[in-house]
């Protein structure tokens, strides 16, 4: 039976390494039954178009080029993928087909259909050769013997009849995009990027489940990411938007894509081929999602005034120049939006019942909820002006707005128009983990934060999850309730339950807090980051991480346009990182970074002068909730360990934490055994620190312990241990309990920059990762 119909664009089948990604997704996802739906590779179609167009304007020069040109890329294709006799019959039949090419278009008989179609026809033939190398049970289907047409129309009956005929049970079914036949057995192609329809009518004629468009974006966005970075994926996206965005012109899905699936429930997701493991965008029936904002350009349009336009002309018109067209009413007048290169056929078909009203146009259109809509018309004509563009026709209709101009929208306007009226009044769902002392104060500061950042987006709390339990809502938790309301309705907590949560979130955009201390918790970074999540951590163990995962972490938030802020796991509220980001982003260059970076080992040993035993300062500092509940951790020296490896990597320092050279603050036999074990043998801290005091005294210092990292030309050093420091250094000096951070750079040379302030501590702590929310959310805007 079949499940599922992938359908792969050109842009997913551009090269041979776009072929063999594509067949390792087949083998994957694909059961035996299910049906590829493949369109012609890359930029296959533009120069079988061209190669029409010469032939019409018998360009003999042009014609031998793009021959060659389409040959060698097949050949180039077919040398690459397949081996032996497959590759010679391969390349045997497409020398057959451009003769024939040649041959037909010699004597008058070439039709375009028939000449476009070779591009999804050879993309399937190599695609399914290539999966039986693999050992793929795959067999080819030409659409035109699955998808008949009659005078435009669908024969659906006979088409399901075809389809049940023809698609193996047992095999992986390659099927061409873009081509049927009518029912003279002539070529017909669907129109421009029509293999999104072949793949959801197929759907419907096998009585699938489910429709995968695989594509080189990660879904649909606000806008198109290759031209806006700060596009905005989108989760769920509802048919009619969908279908509107088509309509008018954008290409991610095909205008007619949604028409097969009306009164079905068949799913459709839009993926992205290049980046398997990240999240679709899943296109959902009419409120079953809420209504987003989109923003899409135009370009070379025409706009016709059209007399007894019916829904008939519509679909023979599309099919005749191949495009989508988008029509509406304005002051009794009814309008159709066609590409300037075909008006001269629209207006031909028209006999007289249309006319241009304006000609040459660009522009952009804004699709978003109702209620929105005269709001973002006032604004978005605002903004053009402001850029000397004066809208020469403007449209208003429920849902959209269209905006004709003289000039392109080009990115840089786009990006404005995208600033000021897509990201708007979005949502951003934030989900804190660890509700210890730090994650309580933050959701208390939250509502203050909530208000403050109102004016551009709103923020629910969606998610509390502890180790143990988590409450998760949608909808949003009450901020002033949520001790209540996680007491009543928390459940037991799963990784996967919490995945699954954040996965059917409806949010433009999604958070995690992460304020446990716990590394299992930090090993699902890469998952959140493939749901499209932001990081903000005060936890440091992905920070410390392995550099391989460290590295794939990062390269997947960026390749992704997310953030990923950690300020607090440094110094708690300190402005540390910012410091560090702001010095390199301005020039400088950072040589030397050294400090006391632990609350607890600054109190330790800024307290010791000797008249209380070292370990009874450590019992009354484990008393008052300043250690680790085994003192050991911090002694340990571990701690700032990580943090030092977090500022090296800051600084782009490529280290591990084993490349960071660590003494204890503590001999190295009491670190094994029990709390108990230590009590008995606490004498032996006492001397050993008792020891180093002596050491530092006689070298008029005193004892500290320190983090250092120096960078030179072809050296780094990195260490945490004792330090003594001279009763002279700013080191020496430090308040109890405070960190310290004093940077050398090529701008603080000989006099140092310092920051020093408290570097625990609930209150201080739980603003910094309100600072790092704040800064997220203003780069989000
Ligand atoms: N809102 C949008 N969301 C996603 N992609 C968009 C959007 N607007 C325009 N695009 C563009 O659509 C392209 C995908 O369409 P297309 O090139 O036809 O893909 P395929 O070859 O897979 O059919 C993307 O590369 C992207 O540049
Ligand atoms: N190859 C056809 C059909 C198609 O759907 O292509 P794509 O999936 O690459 O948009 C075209 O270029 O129009």
């Amino acid at each position: 039976m079949t499940k599922n119909i992938h359908k792969f664009g050109g842009s997913s089948l551009s090269s041979a390494q776009r072929y063999k990604s594509v067949a390792g997704i087949i083998l994957e996802h694909t059961q035996p039954g299910d049906c590829v739906v493949v369109s012609a590779a890359g930029k296959t179609t533009d120069t079988l178009v061209k190669l029409w167009q010469s032939y019409q304007q018998q360009d003999t020069h042009v014609i031998a080029d793009i021959l060659l040109q389409l040959n060698n890329h097949q050949i180039d294709l077919i040398e690459q993928l397949l081996q032996a006799n497959t590759k010679r019959n391969a390349l045997k039949i497409l020398n057959e087909e451009l003769s024939t090419i040649t041959l037909l278009a010699q004597t008058g008989q070439l039709q375009e259909a028939q000449l476009l179609a070779h591009g999804e026809l050879w993309s399937a033939r190599v695609l399914a050769a290539y999966l039986q190398e693999l050992n793929v049970d795959a067999c080819v289907h030409d659409a035109r013997a699955l998808f008949t047409l009659n005078d435009g129309q669908l024969l659906h009956e006979q088409n399901t009849q075809q389809c049940a005929n023809l698609i193996a049970h047992n095999k992986i079914n390659v099927v061409t995009g873009f081509i049927a036949a009518n029912t003279a057995g002539d070529t017909v192609t669907l129109g421009r990027n029509g293999s999104d329809y072949s793949a959801t009518l197929l759907a419907n004629y096998c009585h699938a489940k489910q429709v995968c468009i695989w594509t080189d974006t990660q879904g649909v966005f606000s806008t198109d990411p290759r031209k806006v970075s700060k596009a905005i994926k989108y989760a769920k996206v509802c048919r009619g938007q969908a279908n509107l965005l088509a309509r008018l012109g954008n290409p991610v899905l095909h205008a007619k894509t949604l028409s097969p699936l009306k009164n079905t429930d068949i799913k459709l997701s839009v993926r992205s081929s290049f980046d398997v493991q990240a999240s679709s965008t899943d296109i959902v029936k009419e409120g079953s999602a809420k209504q987003k904002r989109f923003i899409t350009t135009l370009q070379n349009i025409d706009l016709l005034i059209v007399e007894n336009l019916s829904e008939g002309d519509i679909a023979h018109v599309s099919q005749l120049i191949q495009h989508s067209l988008h029509h509406f009413s304005q002051n009794g007048e009814t309008y159709l939006v066609v590409p300037a290169i075909s008006t001269h056929q629209v207006i031909s078909y028209f006999e007289g019942r249309a006319n241009i009203n304006e000609s040459s146009l660009h522009g952009c259109a804004v699709i978003a909820p109702e209620q929105d809509i005269s709001k973002l018309d006032l604004l978005a004509i605002n903004l053009l002006n402001s850029h000397a563009i004066e809208p020469r026709f403007a449209h208003q209709d429920s849902g959209y707005i269209l905006l004709l101009t003289d000039q392109v929208i080009d990115s840089d306007i786009l990006s404005i128009l995208h600033d000021k009226l897509i990201n708007k009044g979005q949502e951003i769902a934030l989900i804190v983990a660890g509700l210890g002392n730090v994650g309580e104060v933050f959701i208390e500061q939250l509502s203050t934060q909530v208000e403050r950042l109102s004016d551009d987006f709103s923020i629910k709390l969606v998610g509390l999850v502890r180790s143990q339990k988590m409450l998760f809502n949608p909808n949003g938790i009450g901020v002033s309730q949520w001790k209540t309301q996680f007491q009543l309705e928390a459940s037991d907590y799963q990784n996967q339950t919490l995945l699954n949560a954040i996965d059917e979130l409806d949010y433009e955009h999604k958070v995690i807090v992460d304020i446990t201390a716990s590394e299992k918790f930090s090993r699902l970074y890469p998952d959140f980051v493939e749901m499209d999540c932001h990081l903000i951590s005060a936890n440091k163990y992905a920070g410390t991480a392995p550099t391989n995962w460290y590295k794939a972490l990062r390269t997947s938030i960026s390749e992704r346009n997310l953030h990923w802020r950690y300020n607090t796991s440094v110094g708690a509220g300190l402005p540390i990182n910012f410091a560090l980001a702001d010095l390199q982003h301005s020039g400088d260059k950072i040589t030397r970074i050294e400090g006391v970076f632990s609350g607890t080992l600054s109190w330790l040993c800024s307290k010791y002068d000797g008249s209380i035993i070292f370990s009874d300062l450590v019992l009354e500092a484990q008393k008052m909730g300043f250690t680790e509940p085994d003192p050991r951790e911090d002694l340990s020296g571990r701690d700032m360990q990580r943090k030092l490896l977090i500022l090296a990597r800051e600084l782009g320092v490529e280290l591990n934490l084993e490349d960071i050279s660590l003494s204890a603050l503590m001999p190295d036999e009491l670190a094994q055994g029990s709390w108990d074990d230590f009590l008995s043998k606490k004498s032996q801290l006492d001397s050993f620190i008792q020891e180093h005091a002596k050491r530092a005294k006689a070298k008029n210092s005193v004892l500290r312990y320190t983090g250092l990292l120096e960078i030179a030309e072809n050296e780094v050093i990195a260490k945490v241990g004792i330090a003594y420091v001279l009763q002279s250094d700013v080191l020496a000096s430090l308040t109890p309990g405070d960190n310290i951070f004093v940077i050398n750079s090529k701008w603080y040379s000989d006099n140092a920059l310092v920051i020093q302030g408290p570097g625990a501590g609930k209150e201080v702590t739980a603003a910094g990762v309100h600072s790092d929310l704040y800064w997220l959310v203003q780069n989000l805007r």
